[in-house]
């Protein structure tokens, strides 16, 4: 079974990485426009497989679309990442013609793939593989929430000095700095966190999460990629193998939240046939206004592609 990665870049490199380490897929192939930078990181993964004792093969390729043919899943990493200074939205002049082409050619070759959009700005550039798929939105969705629950929950942990492996949380909204963090259904260990954690401290770990991305966008001048690659790679490991997980995913609203016609982050059911359901949970009035406020912003950015001549 086959999974393409396109973008050998650093979320791109590090999600083939974790794919082939995990035996995720046993053929993982790697594509980038760049000429030869694929196939070299692709020798330089394969070159580690008898120290790490894996067996998937990984391959590369430089824009060649039949290597990827009758992929089960494609995570689509190809795009520019921000700088210091820039938000996400900024990428869209140039992300969207990428999005676009790529998605057409991934199609074109693996008619039947769930596509996972890893591209910023996330929500819009998912909505933009899911015009240029023409695919069943429940096969075209977007990396994110994954993600940011999992920078809200290693914080908690931190704060709390517990194992992160027993902090649950429920992130949803937009992957901007209107995401939301529901502290309602956060617990650590089954225990409700605002048990063990005081109001401001909790308020103070969800505006990290928010501007999470940003932090380390400071630190580094360019975005994170160990932990959104290996947020990716957790998808793909849902869907090939049909694990019914539990996620925040970026997907298609048609009526649920009381939103329609626009992708946003919501708790779904993650397995073979993509998104097989979105979980809508009774929000309280200030949960509803912040998911509102988040939606806000992310049609913002739609009408920015919509006025793009791509
Ligand atoms: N959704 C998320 O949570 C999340 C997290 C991290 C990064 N990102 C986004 O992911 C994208 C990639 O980030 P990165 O750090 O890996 O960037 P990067 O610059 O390291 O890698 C991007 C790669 O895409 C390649 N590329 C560009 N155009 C292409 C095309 N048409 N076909 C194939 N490959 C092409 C580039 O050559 C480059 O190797 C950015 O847009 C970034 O903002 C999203
Ligand atoms: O912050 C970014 O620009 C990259 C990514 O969306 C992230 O949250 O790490």
């Amino acid at each position: 079974m086959k999974v393409t990665v396109v973008g050998a870049g650093n979320v791109g490199a590090t999600c083939a990485n974790v794919l082939a380490h995990n035996e995720v897929a046993n053929e993982v192939v790697l594509v980038d426009i760049k000429e030869g930078v694929a196939e070299g990181k692709a020798l330089d993964m394969w070159e580690t497989s008898p120290i790490n004792l894996y067996d998937s093969r990984i391959t590369g390729s430089t824009n060649d679309y039949e290597k990827t043919a009758g992929s089960e899943v494609v995570v689509i990493t190809s795009g520019i990442p921000r700088k210091p200074g820039m938000s996400r939205d900024d990428l869209i002049a140039t992300n969207a013609g990428i999005v676009k082409s790529v998605t057409e050619n991934v199609v074109k070759h693996s008619p039947d793939a769930k596509i996972v959009v890893v591209a910023n700005p996330l929500d819009v550039m998912t909505y933009q593989a899911f015009l240029s798929s023409k695919k069943d939105s429940r096969e075209v969705f977007g990396m994110a929430g994954i993600l940011d629950t999992a920078r809200y929950r290693s914080f908690l942990a931190m704060e709390l000095n517990v194992s992160p492996k027993d902090i649950q949380a429920v992130l949803m909204g937009g992957h901007g700095d209107t995401m939301v963090p529901l502290p309602r259904y956060t617990t650590v260990g089954g225990i409700p966190v605002t048990e063990l954690i005081s109001k401001e401290k909790l308020d103070s770990i969800v505006e990290r999460t928010k501007f999470g991305g940003g932090e380390i966008v400071k630190l580094l001048g360019t975005s994170a990629w160990y932990a959104p690659g290996a947020a990716a790679a957790q998808m793909v490991e849902a869907i090939v193998k049909d694990q019914k997980r539990v996620f925040p995913v970026c997907s298609w609203l048609q009526g649920e939240y009381g939103m329609k016609d626009l992708y946003l982050g919501v708790p779904v059911v993650l397995g073979k046939n993509g998104i097989e359901r979105i979980i809508e949970l009774d929000l309280n009035d200030d949960e509803k206004g912040l998911l509102e406020d988040s939606a806000k912003s992310v049609k913002s950015v739609l009408e920015v592609l919509d006025g793009m001549d791509i």
